[in-house]
């Protein structure tokens, strides 16, 4: 089938290029020349494992030329389905900016004022319950002069693909939701996602739009609040003396609790948990609920970064004054370049008020940072970072910092404060665990 792809960020790049392996021919869409002029030279334009590869092969000279990009909204009329993807971030008071998604739907919408045929347009971006319908199809419809259900069809598809590991999630779905207020748009879905479905043996779940977009913020709320509710219990355990990953190996054995999701630590960082836990709240509180869980659960995962400089700051008698400090890890995870609310954000500027100069290391991120953090000293290497250092923090879990040893014993004042439980403990330095 074809299908166009309007925005190609993190989510529509990686779902331009899997559908274009999964057999559709696909056009990505964006406002960004320099993402466009990389997709059709055969290059990723983010670090996402296993992307490159998928690129090469459709987007490449010698690929099969089942993906191609472009700056032109027109390339929609040549296609069956149009996915939107586009940013959906916050205003300053939490609450979800629908802005962008409007200026996509109406620079959508003219172009389907050409299209002779029936189109279904599908919101792929994380949008509170109701945009789809409510906000939307107005526009598509206002700007197309046709009518949603009668000359086109309008589907929410939430995706729940990570960053990091962003290509398999998305071609092994634990779930396939395609929310549809008209049926035609609903077997359009069903055509785009049964190579997928069939493919993954993956189930799935056929809804309304409304409820659709309610699931994605059902499923985010639950994993950061279960990751905040291991942070709060963690930090219990720091205090009593108490490993919490002995605790958390022990309860993930209760398949009613699981395994996954019990790393305690520094918090959840990320484009989505932070912002989409602070837009269904805010919905919520519009319709006059305190969701009293969700509140607690940013409120916990806001204190975790102060309280691993805090930990720091007691080995270092409170002195920041003059330290070197090397901070290990920038991104928000591992295997990704995104810092976007990244934990390191919040580390980085406690250290540098209380005084302390900066020396940062990631494999990915660092050419990212400067868009977050100021006067920072970017090393080429965590052992770069360590030498000389008065303390280090690590932030994120990249499995090469598993590997470090000597490279510790460089540091001026050994002192390691780790918040991911990513370094072994060892003889020659001082290690504290943020909840261990
Ligand atoms: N990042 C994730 O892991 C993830 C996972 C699931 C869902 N989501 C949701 O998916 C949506 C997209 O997120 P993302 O991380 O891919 O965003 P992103 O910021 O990485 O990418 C968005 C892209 O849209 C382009 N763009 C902006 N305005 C445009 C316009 N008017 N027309 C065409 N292109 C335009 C930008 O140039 C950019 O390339 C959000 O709603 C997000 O919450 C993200
Ligand atoms: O046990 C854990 C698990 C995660 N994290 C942190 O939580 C954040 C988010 O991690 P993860 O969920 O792996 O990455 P994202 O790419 O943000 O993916 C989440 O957000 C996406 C966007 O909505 C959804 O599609 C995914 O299903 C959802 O997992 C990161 O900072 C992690 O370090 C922890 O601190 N402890």
């Amino acid at each position: 089938m074809r299908i166009s792809i309007v925005g190609s960020g993190y989510v529509g790049t990686t779902v331009a290029a899997c559908f274009a392996d999964l057999g559709h021919d696909v056009i990505n869409i964006d406002i960004d020349e320099t993402v466009v002029e990389t997709i059709n030279a055969g290059e990723a334009p983010i670090h996402e494992e296993g992307l490159s590869e998928l690129i090469v092969e459709h987007a490449g000279p010698e690929g099969t030329g089942r993906l191609r990009a472009t700056t032109d909204y027109d390339a929609v009329v040549d296609t069956k389905v149009t996915f939107l993807c586009l940013p959906t971030p916050q205003n300053d008071d939490g609450s979800i900016d629908l802005s962008i998604m409007e200026a996509g739907a109406s620079q959508l919408g003219e172009t389907l004022a050409d299209a002779a045929d029936w189109h279904t347009v599908v919101v792929k971006s994380t949008v509170v319950p109701g945009s789809t319908p409510d906000t939307i199809t107005p526009i598509l419809e206002v700007e197309s002069g046709k009518t949603a259900g009668e000359d086109f069809g309008v589907g929410m598809n939430p995706e729940f693909l990570r960053e990091g590991t962003a290509v398999h999630d998305f071609l092994n779905p634990d779930k396939v939701v395609l929310g549809a207020d008209d049926d035609r748009a609903l077997e359009d879905m069903r055509s785009v996602f049964d190579p997928l479905v069939e493919a993954a043996d993956a189930p799935v779940v056929e809804t309304d739009t409304r409820t659709a977009e309610m699931i994605k913020y059902a499923n985010n709320s639950f994993l950061a609040a279960k990751v905040s509710l291991i942070n709060d219990i963690g930090n219990i355990c720091k205090e009593l003396g108490v490993d919490a990953y002995e605790v958390a190996d022990a309860i993930g054995l209760d398949d009613r609790i699981s395994e996954q999701f019990l790393q305690s630590g520094v918090g959840f960082g990320g484009s989505c948990f932070p912002k989409d836990v602070r837009a269904i709240i805010s919905a919520a509180e519009g319709t006059g609920y305190d969701p009293a869980v969700l509140n607690a659960a940013i409120d916990v995962n806001n204190r975790q970064p102060e309280r691993l400089v805090a930990l720091l700051a007691d080995h270092l008698d409170g002195e920041f004054e003059g330290a070197q400090i090397a901070v290990l890890g920038l991104a928000f995870k591992p295997g990704t370049d995104d810092m976007r609310n990244s934990r390191a954000i919040p580390v980085i500027r406690d250290l540098q008020a209380r005084g302390a100069t900066v020396t940062a290391y990631d494999p990915v991120a660092a050419d990212n940072a400067p868009d977050y953090v100021d006067d920072v000293t970017y090393a080429d290497s965590a052992a770069a970072a360590l030498e000389g250092a008065d303390g280090a923090v690590i932030v994120t879990d990249w499995d090469e910092f598993a590997a470090l040893d000597e490279e510790f014993d460089a540091m001026a004042t050994p002192i390691v404060v780790d918040g991911r439980r990513i370094i072994e403990r060892r003889d020659g330095i001082v290690y504290e665990g943020l909840t261990w």
